[in-house]
């Protein structure tokens, strides 16, 4: 029991107490992931079987590489446990037991994209104001509904939801999220937020079923339980109810998801379902220098909202943090680029010690160049990942439709692809007709004749004989001789082939990839169903983050920072450090949403072992216009005294006043808008006046003449006291108008 006496005391005490309900909530860093897998591999030493342990995560490839490391401990007997996201391990629960919920075990699971279609489609029929009623404003308020496990006929029935709508002016949610339920419901669909609603309607309904997998799961274990949803509680605490064995692990410091739905009263509400519960505090972080926990810990002190802890590391105290300075969000690229390669040298590191992080997808691009200029090997996680990518979703859709005959969405992308002269109008047709006639599609498409004349239903025919072949194979043989066998008679590969345009080579080599794919798996000793459902089952959860082909491969990793919870790296770039960025502007209304962005702030920090930098540009393209950028608010709230601001970010002489009383000093004050010589921007005018200081504005009026360091000189047009900050709507000379915030806006009022 080696590993044990690697733990300290109250790490120890969390491994070893095995019986009744348990939490540990401890910053990060403190080890909590580590506790969970020996907590595992030790109930496996004292004899409980891994069919009997259920570990749920936040990624795949958290339980991939959690079961590794207990391996390691316990060696091959822990491939037996259930291990998973919740996602993952639902599906699988859900297959098995899908009849008792209306469905077949082929049902499909619909992505992202395709609810977004589905429900652009079904605005469309029903006349609505497309506009009004985008697929991802829909889709997120359906999402929201059932991850706190409202149906869609108790939506309808509860008049604050109708409110709600009414007021929003999209008083048809409520009908669009049942017509959107019926639908996937009738294309044998689930979403992803349905996994778990529908596992909750099957514990809710089904008796025997929960009791089946009470005795089934004698252990339950999650890891980074302050992102859970209510939908995600319900399941566990369902599960464990019996044997009362559940052990949560995490820290609401680095809660990211509320947005999603994600909720940290499940924290407290835990040790109301359990007051017998044991807690554990863990309160030492392993991970990181001095520098960088105290750092993290002087950002998270500015939230109201938190469990009060101490976070300390015996760590060495390490580098002071640095801050870079761009011009230009080009210009940030090549300054990031360079400051990893010169660390790589310098330390002798790999480039997997390194990671970029950003607050969304769309930075990455500047950074992509400029690390393949520097040779730099690099890989961007999420995006657009692979199997999102068209010519792998058009063979996948063939080989879900040979499954479930039903899936409306999968018919729509390959029904004419490649071409067979079938246009959207039949299309549109065979599926009013099903939903007229209350008839599955697959009955639809079988009596063609009786609803399409002629040659279009010639061609359909065709494509029927042509389906009812590869549900044969997918019978008969496995999953790699089947999709084979679709590549090729479907006149996919043939299509792409032929495309010797650089892209159309490309395409090509994907679909290649992807029968590779499926061949290893066919191949892997360890998988027992090599049929052609159990590997669509596998592929249809990859979240981006665990499509890691090549693991071994040595690559700066660049990704967002909610796909970096739980991991850690030697350095870390938090890049795009502007107001409005990150910050993101859509978090700004509320204070509650302020303190979801500075948690995530907090996670950035904390993955970080030894090196931490941050950056930000003056100008940045964003939608296609060129915007100045005004450094984060967050560079302000970090202790001054963990900065390292001398090399690349040269403080600002202290020409403007507004910086001589800045409390902590010229890191985050923009450079002037001449900084960059190249931008041919119309200049403003305006000079700030000698005495500027910031008025108190709790007086300000419509009518006032302010002056803003930035923007200069303005008039207020009127005052938004709608939400909890105040906000000022001015226009400016020099910049039109614009909407502040007056916690944050330093304005000299100069006229009453
Ligand atoms: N007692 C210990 N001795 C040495 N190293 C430890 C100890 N406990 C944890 N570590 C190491 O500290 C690092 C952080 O641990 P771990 O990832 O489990 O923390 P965590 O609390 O889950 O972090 P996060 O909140 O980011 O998920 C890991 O590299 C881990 O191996
Ligand atoms: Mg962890």
């Amino acid at each position: 029991m080696d590993y044990i006496e690697s733990l300290n005391p109250s790490q120890k005490d969390a491994v070893i107490n095995t019986e009744g309900p348990s939490m540990i909530i401890a910053g990060a860093g403190s080890g909590k992931t580590r506790v969970l897998t020996f907590r595992i591999a030790n109930l496996i030493q004292k004899g409980v079987d891994p069919f009997n342990i259920l570990a749920l995560t936040f990624t795949n490839k958290a339980a991939k590489e959690m079961r590794e490391r207990i391996e390691k401990v316990v060696g091959p007997e822990a491939r037996g446990l259930w291990m998973g996201t919740f996602h993952s391990v639902f599906a699988r629960i859900l297959r098995a037991e899908a009849e008792k919920i209306g469905y077949t075990s082929n049902f499909t699971i619909y992505d992202t994209d395709d609810s977004k279609t589905l429900i652009k489609q079904i605005v469309k029929e029903q006349y609505l104001d497309e506009k009004l009623y985008k697929p991802s404003t829909v889709l997120a308020r359906i999402s929201g509904a059932k991850n706190r496990l409202i149906s869609a006929q108790e939506y309808l029935n509860n008049p604050h939801f109708m409110a709600d709508d009414a007021s929003a002016m999209r008083p048809e949610m409520g009908k669009l999220y049942k017509l959107y339920q019926d639908r996937c419901f009738k294309a044998g669909a689930m979403d992803f937020d349905d996994l778990l609603f529908n596992t909750n309607i099957l514990f809710k309904n089904h008796i025997d079923v929960v009791n089946k997998y009470q005795n089934i799961f004698k252990y339950v274990l999650v890891d980074e339980f302050q992102d859970t949803n209510l939908s995600q509680y319900s399941i566990t605490k369902k599960l464990s109810a019996k044997n009362r064995n559940i052990c949560v692990v995490g820290d609401d410091a680095q809660s990211i998801y509320a947005f999603r739905g994600a909720d940290i009263q499940n924290i407290l509400n835990f040790e109301k379902d359990y007051p017998e519960l044991q807690v554990y505090k863990l309160e030492q972080n392993y991970r990181s220098t001095k520098v960088i926990v105290n750092a993290a810990n002087s950002v998270i002190g500015k939230n109201k909202a938190q469990l009060k802890k101490n976070v300390f590391t015996e760590n060495e105290t390490g580098k002071l943090i640095e801050i870079i300075k761009a011009t230009s969000d080009n210009e940030e690229g090549r300054m990031v680029a360079t400051a990893i390669f010169e660390e790589k040298m310098a330390h002798q590191l790999k480039n997997k010690d390194f990671a970029i992080l950003y607050r969304t997808n769309s930075q990455s691009r500047a950074f992509e160049e400029a690390l393949r200029r520097m040779n730099l090997k690099y890989k961007v996680i999420g995006g657009l990942s692979f199997y999102q990518r068209k010519e792998i979703k058009d063979l996948v859709a063939y080989l879900r439709f040979t499954l479930n005959p039903n899936d409306e969405q999968a018919l729509r992308r390959i029904i004419n692809y490649p071409k067979r002269g079938i246009g959207d109008t039949t299309v549109s047709k065979l599926l009013v007709t099903a939903e007229e006639q209350g008839a599955p599609l697959w009955d639809v498409l079988n009596n063609v004749h009786s609803v399409i004349p002629g040659r279009a239903a010639a061609a359909i025919e065709g494509f029927v004989v042509q389906i009812k072949n590869y549900m044969r194979l997918a019978e008969n043989k496995d999953a790699f001789e089947t999709a084979i066998e679709v590549a090729q008679s479907s006149g996919i590969l043939k299509e792409l082939y032929e495309d010797k345009t650089v892209e159309g080579l490309s395409r090509y080599e994907n679909v290649q990839e992807l029968l590779n794919g499926i061949k290893e798996f066919v191949d892997n000793p360890n998988i027992e169903d090599k049929k052609l459902g159990s590997f669509l089952q596998e592929i249809s959860l990859l979240t981006d983050i665990e499509e890691e082909k090549d693991k071994d491969n040595d690559y700066i990793v660049l990704m967002t920072i909610h796909s970096a919870k739980g991991l850690e790296f030697k350095s870390v770039y938090i890049v795009g450090m502007e107001e409005e960025l990150f910050p993101s502007q859509m978090m700004l209304s509320s204070r509650a949403d302020l303190e979801e962005e500075r948690r995530l702030f907090y996670v950035a920090i904390t993955r970080a072992q030894s090196n931490l930098c941050l950056s930000f540009a003056a100008t940045r393209y964003r939608f296609g216009r060129l915007k100045e950028c005004e450094p984060s608010r967050f560079l302000n709230e970090l202790d001054p005294q963990y900065l390292n601001i001398s090399r690349r970010a040269r403080p600002e002489p202290a020409a403007t006043p507004a910086a001589a009383t800045s409390s902590s000093p010229q890191v985050i004050k923009a450079k002037p808008k001449t900084a960059s010589p190249v931008l041919s921007k119309p200049k403003s005018n305006y000079v700030p006046s000698p005495d500027f200081k910031p008025s108190d504005t709790s007086l300000l009026k419509p009518g006032m003449r302010v002056e803003h360091l930035k923007f200069g000189y303005g008039t207020v047009k009127a005052m938004d006291i709608s939400g909890t900050d105040r906000k000022a709507i001015i226009e400016f000379n020099d910049h039109g108008e614009k909407t502040l915030i007056l916690s944050f806006a330093k304005l000299k009022i100069h006229t009453t």
